[in-house]
């Protein structure tokens, strides 16, 4: 089935086949970016629950409470690990982590998890996340998988991206949303994804060379690939 198709097949029969899907986002420029891909599915729900993992969770929970849903996504713009997620490029979440939640020591920072007061990580369902990124790869766009990074501060400085990478090596990706929306949709035994659009590297703010037009592009071309795999 094509696209246009698979949207048009979830608007006649309402969805009752597939599971409904609510996707999160931060503002409502990346909550317009993803319903244009989506075409009209009435399958999936998607909300702008507002900017850092405080918000998203209160949103993600507030809206799972609501209504009946087999799977959750973050989505939205992020920035990119130099080498592992160019601009322009889409990262599918191996894991949620957040990067930030610890406590400073003597020795550096230390997370939650080594701490012993929390996990600070939500894995994503390995197939779900490889059948996305296939998915994608197929319809021609640059696709990596890897843990993405929920942050508090965007990342602004040489030193701090390069502490991240030191922390994090795998980390394809940092935005502000993901861990929060993972762990309320944990709560309610519900799997979730995370899909970032690269709109700048991590590392020396630039603000003004953010790509985010490009970014919201290829969102929403992602988002066309969703009505395939989800
Ligand atoms: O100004 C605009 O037109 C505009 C359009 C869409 C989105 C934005 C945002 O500023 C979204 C904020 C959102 O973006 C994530 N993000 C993007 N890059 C990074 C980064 O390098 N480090 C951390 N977060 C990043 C983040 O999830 C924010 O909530 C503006």
């Amino acid at each position: 089935m094509d696209r246009q198709a698979a949207a048009a097949d979830d608007t006649a029969s309402g969805g009752a086949e597939r599971s409904r899907v609510l996707i999160v986002t931060a503002v409502a420029a990346e909550r317009d970016a993803v319903l244009r891909g989506l075409n009209g599915s009435v399958r999936f729900d998607v909300i702008a629950a507002g900017a850092g993992t405080a918000a998203a969770a209160a949103g993600t929970a507030a809206a799972l409470a609501a209504g009946s849903y087999g799977c959750v996504i973050c989505a939205g713009i992020g920035g990119g690990f130099p080498g592992r997620a160019p601009v322009g490029s889409l990262v599918v979440a191996s894991e949620m982590t957040d990067a930030g939640l610890g406590a400073e020591t003597p020795e550096g920072f230390r997370s939650a998890a080594e701490l012993g007061f929390g996990s600070v990580t939500v894995p994503a369902e390995h197939g779900t996340v490889q059948a996305l990124a296939a998915a994608l790869a197929a319809a021609g766009l640059a696709v990596s998988t890897g843990p993405v990074l929920t942050v508090s501060t965007a990342t602004g400085t040489a030193g701090t991206a390069a502490a991240l990478a030191a922390r994090h090596p795998e980390a394809a990706a940092e935005a502000m949303e993901g861990h929060g929306v993972a762990v309320a949709a944990q709560r309610f035994q519900i799997a979730a994804l995370e899909l970032r659009a690269i709109s700048n590297p991590v590392g020396p703010r630039d603000r003004a060379a953010w790509k985010i037009n490009e970014a919201l592009d290829a969102l929403t071309a992602a988002a066309a690939i969703l009505l395939e795999v989800l």
